[in-house]
């Protein structure tokens, strides 16, 4: 048999059918669904009066539009959020698939609550109307966005016409320095690519500073693999990726688990696998890293200077012209001095329990720097519960955060939770887009530890001097 890489594997495992052109038809091991993409899809269904095809493989919660303060069971004021979210609720119970309404205490982003409840395991395919659902690589399943239409294609056969992508290796050897994360890593990859460097590929990561992550940083790794071009992200399964799995509600267990375990273990990419691009970076490298500019690319380490647009190449020079001007910012000036207005913290990025300790252990026994707004939502309910089990949440409010009902909240514009015009913030989420936050808003993208490290100074802060 030929050597294989891990996409390689789950692929031909997942194949149902392949036409003459190389497309094929994909089964499709779990279906996530949110608020978003989903009305039309099931209105599609409706409209050719067919049922959801594997009702137990879907999972549906709302996310985006879901307000995030404490009042919210008093409804959805903007008529367009309240529209999609009520759509959801009829159309999950209307097909009966898995459900989490807001007032669920496991609802949550879509892709926080899948690996929570044990939906998303490794060697799955994973779909959801979503870009982000690269996340769930990191079980070492494959898992990547799809449009509405796939959405009610998905919804009516648990089936997807694919092509194969290329092959690519991300290895990130050695170890991280103190104060580096998840985020650092993933940022800097797309720092070294750009964010067409993914293109066409699914992305292996692996290395020993990927080996050395927690399930929580290796979702945070393979979330941003769409940020950097590629189809999907995926990390091998190992003992951390099954010791998280086991025991979640909808893991396997028993025999069933046994059985799991056999097909997991086989889930590596063989030693002379082929491999169309490979990149290394050395974890020792790795600086804690903060984006200046309206791209996930435009990042530099916190110890550098806004760049000129002249020292960049191309059709780059215009871009970062662009940028500086929306970011409101000078080339010369050091990163560390660039005031900030707003932090947020949460998002499917790093909106996991890891990530609140992370940023709880920087806010401990400090304060917010007057005169900013800084807010603290976890990914999910059952986040919450434990960061308030663990004494995190009264750290927050102590430091003066506020502390929200899980959603996606500040990461993009479509719940009240905004950015104004001019309005600058250090964000732990996965993009700095024009408007993103909000018409106007400014995004800098940063790891928790460096997040919860802005809200103490009031400016972009190297995470180091507080350690
Ligand atoms: C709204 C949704 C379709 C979108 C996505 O696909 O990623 C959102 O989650 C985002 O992060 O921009
Ligand atoms: S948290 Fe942000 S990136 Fe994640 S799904 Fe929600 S809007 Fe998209």
């Amino acid at each position: 048999m030929s050597p294989k890489t891990l996409y390689d594997k789950i692929w031909d495992a997942h194949v149902a059918h392949e036409a003459d052109d190389g497309t094929c038809l994909l089964y499709i091991d779990r279906h996530l669904v949110h608020e978003v993409t989903s009305p039309q899809a099931f209105e599609g269904l409706r409209l050719a009066g067919r049922s959801v095809h594997a009702p137990d493989k879907t999972i549906a919660v709302p996310d985006h539009n879901v307000p995030t303060t404490l009042d919210r069971a008093n409804g959805i004021e903007n008529e367009e959020s309240r529209i999609q979210v009520d759509a959801l609720d009829k159309n999950a119970r209307d097909f009966g698939v898995h459900y989490y309404p807001v007032s669920d205490v496991r609802q949550g982003i879509v892709h926080i609550v899948g690996p929570e409840q044990g939906w998303t395991l490794p060697g799955m395919t994973v779909v959801c109307g979503d870009s982000h659902t690269a996340t769930h690589g990191a079980f070492g399943s494959l898992a990547h966005g799809i449009g509405t239409s796939e959405v009610e294609h998905v919804l009516a056969t648990q089936t997807l016409i694919q092509s194969k992508s290329k092959n690519m290796k991300v290895e990130i050897t050695g170890q991280l320095m103190p104060g580096v994360t998840a985020k650092d890593i993933t940022l800097s990859v797309i720092g070294a690519t750009g964010t067409a460097g993914g293109t066409g590929y699914v992305i292996e990561y692996c290395g020993e500073a990927i080996r050395s992550l927690s399930m929580e940083g290796r979702m945070t790794v393979c979330n941003m693999a769409i940020e950097g071009g590629a189809r999907a992200g995926l990390i091998a399964p190992d003992e951390t990726t099954f010791a998280y799995v086991m025991g979640r509600p909808h893991a396997p267990k028993g025999a069933q688990w046994e059985a799991a375990m056999t097909w997991w273990k086989t889930l590596y990419s063989d030693d002379d696998a082929h491999w169309d691009k490979v990149i290394t970076l050395k974890g020792e490298d790795i600086a804690p890293v903060v984006t200046w500019g309206t791209s996930p690319e435009d990042v530099l380490p916190i110890t550098a200077e806004v760049p000129a647009a002249e020292s960049f190449k191309g059709g780059k020079v215009e871009a970062a012209r662009r940028a500086l001007d929306y970011m409101g910012l000078t080339p010369g000036q050091k990163l560390s001095d660039i005031a900030i207005d707003t932090v947020f913290i949460g998002s499917c990025t790093n909106g996991r329990i890891e990530d609140l300790r992370a940023a709880a252990a920087i806010l401990k026994g400090k304060k917010v720097k007057d005169g900013m707004r800084a807010m603290v939502v976890p990914g999910s309910g059952l986040v919450r519960a434990q960061a308030e089990e663990e004494g995190l949440a009264q750290v927050f409010i102590d430091a003066g955060f506020e502390w929200r009902l899980a959603g996606c909240s500040m990461c993009l514009a479509m719940n009240p939770d905004q950015l104004s015009p001019g309005e600058r913030c250090a964000a732990t989420s996965n993009r700095n887009f024009e408007g993103r936050q909000g018409r106007g808003g400014r995004t800098h993208l940063m790891s928790p530890a460096m997040a919860a490290a802005a809200a103490v100074t009031g400016r972009l802060t190297d995470i180091r001097e507080l350690m």
